[in-house]
């Protein structure tokens, strides 16, 4: 265990006694949400590291704080051009570090929302909420969310990308270094295909594959199998792990699913369909190609959101 998580446990985790919590997940991929309307909890790195710590904290891919936008800079500047967005979705990966968005915590941070009862949100109302990577769009339907991604874009775009593959990719279990096309869905991702089920099976992801270029911040690596056939009435299929930047492996990753579905529909060429199910470990998601305002095409997640308990930090 690090020194930082060590200081974690002790002393600086102490000063967040008291506060409530609650446990969430979309197809597995976990967080630890905190609602706070006062904009009063500073939670610093250390201690999300140590919050979702499965072993010392409580458990989690990450952190979600549910804070009014007016109250954080970012959130702010949001709202100068979405008033709609009154609520931030403040994420942090496990390791404490930032990301601009997760896909599958929007839909929670909305259920999550909803159960604290700081939202009313109808069957087939929608809600747009803040985040680093900008306003999004949930529609529910019971307990499954609808959000709309915004557009993706190819993150090193030129000849690279007109190949369609623009890094080499080299993780465990694999021979080879693999060529992969590196995709934002406002958080970096870089999607590797393999041939078959059984090398996503034999890839190994305790350590973080090796991409090479790598996006400056960093990235997300999927590993994703199409299905035989890809398409079935009308709606591609794929299989999907994924190494998520400051966390690891995780069940599920939506980001990393809609940044997967781009990465497949664009080799697959302009028959491949605009509507996909993405089957990753902890369950499948929705990904579905629209187009949005301005000419650009967006993209749809899809899924369950689930509260699993509600607690208070000792
Ligand atoms: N689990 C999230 C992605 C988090 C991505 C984060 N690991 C990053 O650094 O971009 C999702 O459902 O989209």
């Amino acid at each position: 265990m690090d020194a930082t998580l060590a200081e974690t446990t002790g002393p600086a985790f102490r000063t967040l006694g008291g506060l409530r919590f609650s446990k969430g997940h979309g197809t597995g991929n976990d967080f630890v949400l905190v609602a706070d309307p006062g904009g009063e909890h500073t939670i610093t790195a250390e201690q999300v590291a140590g919050l979702c710590d499965r072993h010392r904290g409580i458990g989690g891919d990450g952190l979600i704080r549910a804070v009014p936008s007016r109250l954080l800079p970012e959130g702010r500047d949001l709202l100068a051009t979405v008033p709609e967005a009154e609520w931030f979705m403040d994420y942090r990966n496990a390791d404490g570090s930032l990301s601009e968005m997760c896909g599958n915590g929007v839909r929670v941070f909305v259920h999550f929302l909803r159960a604290e009862g700081l939202i009313d949100l109808p069957d087939g109302g929608a809600l747009i909420i803040g985040t680093r990577g900008g306003a999004k769009t949930v529609v529910r339907t019971g307990d499954e969310y609808a959000v709309d991604m915004g557009p993706w874009e190819f993150i090193f775009p030129g000849e690279a990308t007109a190949k369609a593959m623009d890094s080499l990719v080299t993780a465990d279990g694999l021979e080879v270094p693999r060529p992969a096309l590196s995709v934002s869905m406002g958080n970096p991702h870089t999607v590797v295909a393999l041939a078959e089920l059984s090398e996503l099976a034999g890839t190994r992801l305790f350590t973080a594959p090796t991409v090479e270029p790598v996006p400056a911040n960093g990235t997300n690596v999927e590993f994703v199998v199409p299905a035989e056939p890809l398409v079935h009435d009308g709606v591609g299929s794929v299989t999907m792990r994924v190494h998520e930047r400051g966390v690891g492996e995780t069940q599920s990753c939506g980001t990393g699913a809609c940044a997967a579905a781009v990465a497949i529909r664009h080799w697959a060429g302009a028959e491949a369909p605009d509507s996909w199910r993405v089957h990753v470990p902890g369950g499948v998601v929705g990904v579905k190609f629209f187009a949005g305002p301005a000419g650009h095409e967006h993209v749809e997640l899809s899924g369950p959101a689930v509260i699993v308990a509600t607690g208070t930090l000792s």
